[in-house]
């Protein structure tokens, strides 16, 4: 039985950071997201949004971020699996892809409402 060590629970997050910098450093995706949530991060501040609506925009983002990690990770464990060409690959990595798209598209229109009452406000 293995015992709750704090040690173990801090390679735990080390490990976990190290698989997000991982990801950082070499998905383009990813950096197209970092570009996409520091945007939407200024907008947010110079818009002042209240704490309520930046919710929204966390969950939005969060959301996005979430699936292109899970994507990412099919991604690799798919080239172990099979590193030459196999029809189920293919549609396992083209359904984490959708799964990224589905959040984009969700987090775009979540983004959307949420901010136009702040831009509409300005003009
Ligand atoms: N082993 C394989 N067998 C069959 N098709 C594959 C295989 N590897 C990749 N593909 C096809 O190529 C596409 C791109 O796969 P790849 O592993 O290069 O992901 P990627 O370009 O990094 O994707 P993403 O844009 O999600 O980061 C997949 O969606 C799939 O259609």
């Amino acid at each position: 039985m293995s015992v709750l060590s704090l040690s173990g629970r801090v390679k735990s997050f080390v490990y976990a950071f190290a698989g997000i910098g991982f990801m950082l450093r070499t998905q383009h995706n990813a950096w197209l997201h970092a570009i996409a949530s520091v945007g939407v991060v200024g907008v947010g501040l110079w818009l002042k949004v209240t704490p309520a609506d930046w919710r929204w925009l966390i969950v939005a983002m969060a959301m996005v971020w979430v699936a292109e990690t899970f994507n990412t990770a099919i991604e690799y464990v798919c080239d172990v699996v099979s590193p030459g060409y196999s029809e189920s690959v293919k549609r396992a990595k083209d359904i984490a892809a959708g799964a990224v798209l589905l959040c984009a598209f969700a987090a775009v229109l979540t983004g959307g409402f949420t901010l136009w009452p702040y831009i509409r406000s300005i003009g």
